[in-house]
């Protein structure tokens, strides 16, 4: 069966060439068009723009940026919209839900089918097909996808109405965001106090506290080495339509908030491109 996949970021590359390697025929498109190149040697197509990819697939994926870029691939001239009738599109961007809404309406007007499907696990998970799926729209379109979504992922969701799939993937995204400014400063605390932070590493590992981030990012955060896997521009994009959702609620969220100031100085010292471990550096 014929996949288009829209965006060839860090994910976007990762996922589309799992699908490849397990039979899928995928048709990509990515902004910047040479990014393609090496999807073809993995045996994709290439289409020049959205509306060509859609109209070539029964459905297409998109692994774009934020919610701006996820509205432009749809809404732009030559874009999905352009020719989703009677075909399926499923976005697995992190976006807020009121984009995602506006998606799904937009699409579903179209005669299309919809899911949007953010995902949980980064780079490494992409590339070993371990995402955690979190699928919402229509069901069955889902019970269609199921086969590619078994391939990019370890397990999937289904959360119901469209929107409660980027409302589960913020508030995920804002946990791992908060933890991840505690975690730096503990690493930062121990080594100013005169403990060896390596050997905090050990002791968090070792107890109720202990979990996969801290095991995987430890380590390269005590060289000041953040290669990217989850772009830091992108989790301070999630702290912020995390927190917009907590206005939108009036759940008060002070830890989360701070972290976003973290994360935001970290942006103005230039590290929007390294991984979001790179926060560390705010401390140093
Ligand atoms: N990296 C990670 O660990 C994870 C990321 N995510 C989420 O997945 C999404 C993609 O992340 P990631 O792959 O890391 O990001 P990257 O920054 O590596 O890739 C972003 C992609 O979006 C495209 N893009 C950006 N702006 C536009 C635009 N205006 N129009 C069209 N295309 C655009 C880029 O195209 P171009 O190449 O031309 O710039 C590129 O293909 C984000 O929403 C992120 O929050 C979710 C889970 C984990
Ligand atoms: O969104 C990032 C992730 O690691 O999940």
């Amino acid at each position: 069966m014929e996949i288009g996949f829209l965006g060839l970021g860090i994910m976007g590359k990762a996922m589309s060439i799992n699908l490849l390697r397990h039979g899928f025929k995928v048709t990509v498109w990515n902004r910047t068009l040479s990014k393609c190149d090496e999807l073809v040697e993995h045996g994709a197509s290439v289409g020049e723009t959205p509306a060509a990819v859609v109209k070539k697939c029964k459905y297409t994926i998109a692994m774009l940026s934020d919610p701006s870029a996820a509205l432009s691939v749809v809404f732009d001239k030559d874009g999905v919209l352009e020719q989703i009738n009677g075909r399926g599109y499923i976005d697995m961007s992190t976006v807020d839900a009121e984009t995602s809404i506006k998606i799904s309406e937009a699409i579903k007007a179209k005669g299309g089918d919809f899911l949007e499907a953010p995902v949980s696990g980064s780079k490494k998970p992409a590339e070993d097909g371990q995402l955690v799926i979190l699928a919402a729209g229509d069901k069955a379109f889902y019970d269609e996808a199921l086969p590619a979504f078994d391939v990019l992922g370890k397990k999937s969701f289904f959360l119901g109405e469209v929107g409660n799939g980027a409302k589960m993937k913020l508030v995920v995204n804002m946990v791992m965001g908060s933890m991840m400014n505690a975690f730096s400063e503990g690493l930062t605390l121990a080594g100013r106090s005169g403990l060896n932070p390596s050997t905090l590493l050990d002791v968090l590992d070792l107890g109720a506290i202990s979990n996969g981030m801290f095991k995987l990012k430890g380590p390269t955060m005590l060289k000041n080495s953040y290669p990217p896997a989850f772009p830091l521009k992108h989790q301070q994009k999630d702290m912020r339509l995390a927190l917009a959702l907590g206005d939108e609620n009036a759940v008060p969220m002070p830890v989360a908030a701070a972290a976003n100031e973290a994360f935001k100085k970290a942006r103005s010292m230039g590290l929007g491109d390294l991984d979001f471990s790179a926060v560390h550096e705010t401390l140093q």
